[in-house]
């Protein structure tokens, strides 16, 4: 069997404090490339926070969390700030979208950051509004988007540098059903392409979407009703 793209074995998470919060109390979790993964579960059970690790933003306080075979708690924290950004795309409820930049300028921002040269900037851009059906508003200023449209920037933000894993947190949130499917049908386009999605929602359809529907329930992970 060929290699997931990401690898949690045994993870918990008890945030430091008086008293300390126990959050996650070992979590298993294993993501094929191509293959789309929701989780859901009521609210304070520990998806942000599962999410949090799973997008190197924190770490577990034990247990393995290996992306694209490597093991990520024994990195630097610029080593994984590095593997942050090659390896993982994120989308987010709120779209953090630039309002006075244009559509493009809000993509090539982005890859700026990312340290990518202004000659590979073009090309890269026109790809991802392609991808998304954004090329027609490439000069909007972010502000006159709407919000399906704001969420399509977000997500072409996410695949600009073609990271093979993407993290989504409630990216359907504020959307109607037709934008919200729209969202979906661009995560299909990236999981076709062997991108691993995984997206925490609270939405039942995004959750009957996903190849596996799972439920994060007293600090573990279970297969869902909708799984
Ligand atoms: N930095 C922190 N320090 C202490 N406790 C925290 C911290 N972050 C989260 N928590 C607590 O950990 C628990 C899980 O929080 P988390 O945000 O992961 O839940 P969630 O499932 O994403 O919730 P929601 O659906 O409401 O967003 C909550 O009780 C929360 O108060």
């Amino acid at each position: 069997m060929s290699r997931p793209a990401l690898e949690v074995r045994d993870v918990t998470k008890t945030y430091v404090g008086h008293p300390p919060t126990p959050v996650l109390h070992g979590v298993d979790l294993s993501v094929g490339a191509g293959e789309r993964v929701a989780i859901f579960g009521s609210s304070g059970s520990g998806k942000s926070t599962l999410l949090n690790i799973l997008g190197l933003l924190d770490v577990p306080t034990s247990g393995a969390y290996d992306l694209l075979g490597q093991d990520t708690c024994a990195l630097s924290s610029s080593t994984r700030a590095k593997h942050r950004a090659s390896a993982l795309g994120f989308v987010f409820q709120e779209h953090h979208v630039l309002g006075a930049r244009t559509v493009a300028e809000n993509l090539a921002i982005k890859l700026a950051i990312s340290g990518v040269g202004r000659r590979g900037r073009a090309d890269l851009v026109r790809d991802a509004l392609t991808q998304v059906g954004l090329t027609h508003r490439r000069n909007a200023p972010g502000r006159l988007l709407s919000g399906g449209e704001k969420q399509r920037l977000a997500v072409a933000r996410a695949i600009l540098t073609q990271p093979p894993v993407l993290l989504a947190d409630e990216p359907t949130g504020n959307l109607d059903r037709a934008n919200a499917d729209n969202i979906l049908d661009l995560f299909d386009s990236q999981a076709r392409k062997g991108v691993a999605v995984v997206v925490i929602t609270h939405d039942p359809t995004t959750a009957r979407w996903a190849d596996r529907a799972l439920e994060l329930d007293g600090g573990r992970l279970r297969l869902g009703a909708h799984g």
